[in-house]
């Protein structure tokens, strides 16, 4: 909806309502179009403002209204009228304008904003353009090359810097819509011309050719595969280079393209499911809205390696009083040196005072007994932990959280060393952690749902993204994650090359394919981990891993490759060849090749082409397989959960939605037909073989992933 009322005499106040967002559903359309009308129809009326309801203009279309038939008002022609308009219109904006909320501002003849407003076109992120002209105003607006930022990247901008780059006319700190109405009392009588910004060329930038080229190639490498930032570059050149009338024409004709684009239905669904996540659950029926946090205003860190130092950070960036306990007198120093770098770096890149002083080290555990919060970040060996929990178990305040930051140890078991188990949980940071934006926080069978609700606190506190998730070996990413490394190794074994699986994964839109990206994280960890599983120990009758471990195929390849002391970037060599120690840049390595050709005689194996099409079928079907499972053991409540993981975690391209929507896109029939393909070949290949959730879905009718959770609850009411 949007209300009409005549304010100050002779000004149409024009409000938008649709709560939270006043987002421009088709009501709220309707309604500006008949209060634009009745302002301009009303002769007492000699100016218009337009606003938005509790404190924000416009947070955009209604997304939702994306997935269903088109009605209501059309925005293009709506903003038209309001441009065209004889009266000024002024736009107060505070809160956020964003997308179509921005686009009626341009069109509106002059912008005040509060000045803690937030505005942008951020419809790059949702796989669109600023179709509704604000491809083509906004660069007519501040120029082309600050448009071109802001809508290729989709950034939010300050009040001040709108001020700056010429979008708003006036920021104020008073109340906004009262500064507007009287603005627009000032402004009545006044020409209009020069206020529509579709009547303006844009202004002049030397060297626009170069200029968009520039840009077109460095969105098409940032982009991984992504189309709206490439058509958001092209729309933009449109404004450059044509008239208004036919630069419209051309948004109009990319956005066509992009609305009915999977990618758009992927990005839509990453945008609702990133909110669905906060909205969690336990088994026990304990939930977010019914759940209280605990008070949260002492933290500590147990441990400061590489992880306990980002963590320290993000604590104390978010105004979280630290105490890091290190009990290595070196370390300790090491560790301060550094997190002071890392807390100096982060405050010159956000303009703001380094927070030094939230930090408290020590080298004795016992500081820590006054915390709320105590964050374990020690080497990932169980005894060494439990040890640590047994300490805190005896040091700490009564009712404080106890956390751990293993990667995937049993968080039931380290609950197990303490006095009150229902207070214990994981939060699994994400290296770098002050960087990485996931958070994975594990409950285990006895965490209780106060210790839950408090530890998704502290995540949104600190700005993580937060998924609660169960407790098993590897949660969610990591336990999903060894069946996509799985299939890469067994690739090597049947004829591929490191660059070949990587290829293959960096076309599909990842980040880094897999040998690149543990070259990068170091394979020694890896190592270090399957030694603690019992497997990559050598046969003592043959002196080598064996190809079956524990009863299934295991490929020993990535073991030998450590036993070489091929570590990755750090060592130089690793999958890849890199010019020094250290080195960012690998380049393929005929010693790897030589060394594979020489593993496949040495085992009877006859290497066969393989193409970019298994790599991907093999690498994500059966992580996708395991993310089904995942569900099935209620380890994750919904596919959101996983998707969101893996967005954020392990660079999962945003334009596929995560693993299983991608596997909704693909279709669940073809995705278990494919794996029982698979399977078929390698019978010895457990994670290959589909599991019962997936068919049941294909069984009944493969639903939508929106509606998998309902026959998900369906499916395990019959059992
Ligand atoms: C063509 C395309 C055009 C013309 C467009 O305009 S595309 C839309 C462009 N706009 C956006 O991308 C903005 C999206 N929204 C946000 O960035 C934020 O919601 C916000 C900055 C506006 C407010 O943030 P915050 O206060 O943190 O609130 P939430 O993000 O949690 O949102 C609250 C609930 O509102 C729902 N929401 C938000 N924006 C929209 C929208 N544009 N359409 C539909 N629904 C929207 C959001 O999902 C939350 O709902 P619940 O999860 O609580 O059910």
């Amino acid at each position: 909806m949007a209300a009409f009322a005549r304010v100050s005499g002779s000004v149409g106040l024009i409000t938008l309502q649709n709560p939270p967002v006043n987002a421009l559903s088709a009501a709220v359309r309707q309604g500006i179009v008949d209060s634009v009308q009745r302002a301009l129809r009303e002769p007492e009326v000699k100016c218009v403002v337009i606003c938005g309801q509790n404190g924000i203009f416009c947070g955009g279309a209604d997304i939702r209204e994306f997935s269903g038939p088109m009605s209501g008002p059309p925005l293009i022609p709506m903003i038209h009228s309001i441009e065209v308009a004889a009266k000024p219109v002024v736009a107060a904006i505070e809160g956020s304008a964003l997308g179509g909320g921005l686009e009626i501002a341009l069109g509106c003849h002059y912008r005040i904003a509060h000045s803690k407003t937030r505005l942008g076109l951020p419809e790059v992120t949702l796989g669109l353009l600023p179709a509704a002209g604000g491809s083509q105003r906004l660069p007519r607006l501040i120029g082309v090359p600050a448009a071109l930022d802001l809508i290729t990247t989709g950034r939010h901008v300050t009040a001040a810097e709108a001020l700056q780059l010429g979008m708003v006319d006036q920021v104020t700190d008073r109340n906004v819509t009262d500064v507007a109405v009287k603005f627009a009392l000032s402004v009545v009588g006044k020409p209009l011309d020069a206020r529509r910004i579709s009547m303006h060329s844009c202004p002049h930038s030397p060297d626009l050719d170069e200029l968009f080229e520039r840009t077109m190639q460095h969105v098409r490498q940032r982009a991984r595969g992504a189309i709206a930032p490439v058509a958001c570059v092209q729309a933009v050149r449109a404004a450059a280079t044509l008239p208004y009338a036919q630069g419209m024409e051309k948004e109009r004709e990319l956005m066509a393209t992009l609305f009915t684009s999977g990618q758009a239905r992927a990005l839509q669904y990453c945008f609702f499911a990133q909110r669905a996540i906060g909205r969690w659950s336990m088994p026990s029926g304990a939930r977010w809205d019914t759940s209280k946090p605990r008070p949260v205003h002492k933290t500590a860190v147990i441990g400061l390696g590489t992880m306990g130092r980002g963590i320290a950070v993000t604590l104390a960036q978010a105004g979280f009083p630290v105490i890091a306990v290190e009990n290595h007198e070196k370390q300790l120093m090491a560790a301060k040196q550094a997190i002071s770098g890392m807390l100096e770096r982060g405050a010159k890149r956000r303009g703001v005072t380094p927070v030094l002083n939230k930090i408290t080290y020590s080298r004795d555990i016992q500081s820590v007994a006054n915390a709320d919060l105590v964050i374990e970040a020690v080497f990932e060996d169980m005894a060494l932990k439990e040890k640590v929990f047994q300490q805190l178990s005896a040091i700490c305040k009564p009712g404080a959280l106890l956390c751990t930051n293993t990667s995937g140890l049993n968080i039931d078991h380290l609950a197990s060393q303490v006095r009150n188990p229902e207070l214990v949980v994981g939060m699994h940071f994400f290296a770098p952690a002050h960087v990485m934006k996931l958070l994975e926080v594990v409950y285990g069978p006895r965490s209780s749902s106060e210790a839950l609700a408090t530890a998704m606190a502290v995540g949104k506190k600190i700005g993580k993204v937060s998924v609660a998730v169960g407790n098993c070996q590897g949660f969610v990413g990591n336990r999903m994650l060894e069946h996509y490394v799985e299939q890469a190794l067994f690739l090597l074994e049947e004829g591929a090359t490191p660059e070949l699986v990587d290829q293959a994964l960096e076309e599909f839109g990842f980040a880094m394919g897999v040998f690149r990206m543990s070259d990068l994280s170091g394979l020694d960890i890896g190592w270090r981990v399957r030694k603690g599983k019992g497997l990559a120990v050598p046969d003592p009758t043959t002196g080598q891993t064996a190809r079956v471990q524990q009863g299934r195929r295991y490929s020993p390849v990535a073991d030998l490759i450590c036993e070489q002391g091929r570590f990755g970037q750090k060592t130089g060599q690793g999958w890849y060849q890199y010019n020094t120690p250290g080195s960012r840049v690998g380049k393929p390595d005929p010693w790897v090749h030589n060394f594979l050709k020489d593993y496949r005689a040495r085992h009877g194996l006859v290497a066969r082409r393989i193409d970019h099409q298994e790599v991907l079928e093999r690498c994500l079907y059966s992580m996708i397989n395991e993310g089904f499972r995942i569900l099935e053991d209620g380890i994750a409540a919904g596919p959101e959960d996983i998707d969101v993981i893996y967005v954020f975690g392990y660079s999962w391209p945003r334009h596929r939605g995560g693993p299983m929507f991608y596997a909704h896109m693909v279709g669940l029939p073809k995705v278990l037909e494919r794996l029982e393909h698979y399977h078929q070949a390698h019978p010895d290949v457990p994670s290959l073989q589909p599991c019962n959730l997936l068919r049941k879905l294909v069984a009944n009718g493969s639903p939508p992933i929106q509606k998998w959770k309902e026959v998900m609850k369906k499916i395990n009411s019959r059992l």
